[in-house]
């Protein structure tokens, strides 16, 4: 057995510190032993006291002040950084023994998951050579995206991006489950844990029901309509190739969370587990991978 570690990653406010405090919740009720990594150089407020702090190394307000940056390229430079001092993380995982759950709780910022290749590298520095974690990613989208379908197919396309650029065992996650119970039917919700690429083309809010015209139209759209002179017919084929490119990637699918609830933490907790050890099954780890520290800042 080897180290396990989970990357909490999403967009702003998604609830990844939040997960991050159940899931060390989750694990003292359990007895496992885990190790709370902020890697997070603007967060303030913890449940928990991380054991590692990027804050003891570099924080964001300093480089913003220091270096004239805005919070986007503050946050690059900090993670630069990071890169460029790994001892930072790697001398005290190292003393971390096996059987602990690593949690790693990581900003919000979307450029981190979509264009700048930092991830992959402090990943492959994680995930290879001595540390030898074995790691999932786990990408959380807020459950009330689901009431506004372009932001939710959106919010998909970057868990998305994610996936592709780290190449590391991945779960999604709808959090905040809580905020959406009792208004959207559970068969609305199927449409959204496994994306239904025909979404995008129903006008429907979750829970509306669609009477028999609108169902006819939306089936069988009327070549001549205003809509389709003005346009409208190419962003609906934009949209539903968009639709289409997600149902094709099979592997996107979304866990439910609420966190409230130890049950649904715990399950989330073994999907993490399964996704690791599957993973490992498959692809046995090449070590010592070197670590690409430039990446491309200026
Ligand atoms: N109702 C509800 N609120 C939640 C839940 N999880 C988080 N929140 C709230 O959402 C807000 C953001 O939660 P955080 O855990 O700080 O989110 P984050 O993704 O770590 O945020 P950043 O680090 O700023 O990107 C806070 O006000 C939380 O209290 C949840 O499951 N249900």
């Amino acid at each position: 057995m080897s180290k396990f570690g989970v990357l909490v990653m999403g967009p702003a406010g998604a609830g990844k510190s939040t997960f991050s405090s159940a899931l060390i919740q989750h694990c003292q009720t359990t007895k496992r032993p885990c190790y709370y990594v902020n890697l997070d150089p603007a967060a303030e407020d913890f449940d928990f006291e991380p054991d590692i702090d990027i804050k003891d190394l570099i924080t964001l307000s300093d480089v913003m002040e220091e270096m004239s940056l805005g919070p986007n390229g503050g946050l690059i430079y900090c993670f630069e950084f990071l890169l460029e001092n790994l001892d930072f993380l790697t001398e005290p995982l190292d003393q971390v023994t096996d059987e602990y759950l690593i949690i790693f709780d990581m900003p919000g910022q979307i450029e981190l998951y979509t264009h700048v290749p930092i991830l992959p590298n402090l990943v492959k520095h994680l995930m290879r050579g001595s540390l030898n974690i074995n790691m999932c990613a786990a990408y959380l989208l807020e459950s009330t995206f689901v009431v506004d379908k372009p932001k939710f197919f959106a919010g998909t396309l970057s868990a998305m991006s994610a996936m592709l650029m780290l190449e590391m065992p991945h779960i999604n996650i709808l959090s905040k489950m809580d905020l959406i119970k009792g208004t959207v039917a559970r068969k609305d919700l199927k449409r959204f844990l496994d994306p239904d690429p025909r979404l995008l083309e129903d006008p429907r809010k979750p829970g509306d029901e669609e009477d028999e015209e609108e169902a006819r139209a939306r089936r069988d759209p009327d070549p001549a309509s205003k809509e389709n002179v003005m346009g409208g017919e190419s962003f609906k084929r934009l949209n539903r190739a968009v639709g289409q490119l997600i149902d094709d990637f099979s592997m996107v699918s979304f866990l439910e969370l609420d966190v409230q609830d130890e049950e649904s933490v715990g399950a989330i907790l073994s999907y993490i587990d399964d996704a690791i050890q599957y993973h490992e099954a498959q692809e046995p780890k090449e070590p010592n991978d070197a670590v690409d520290t430039d990446i491309g800042y200026d």
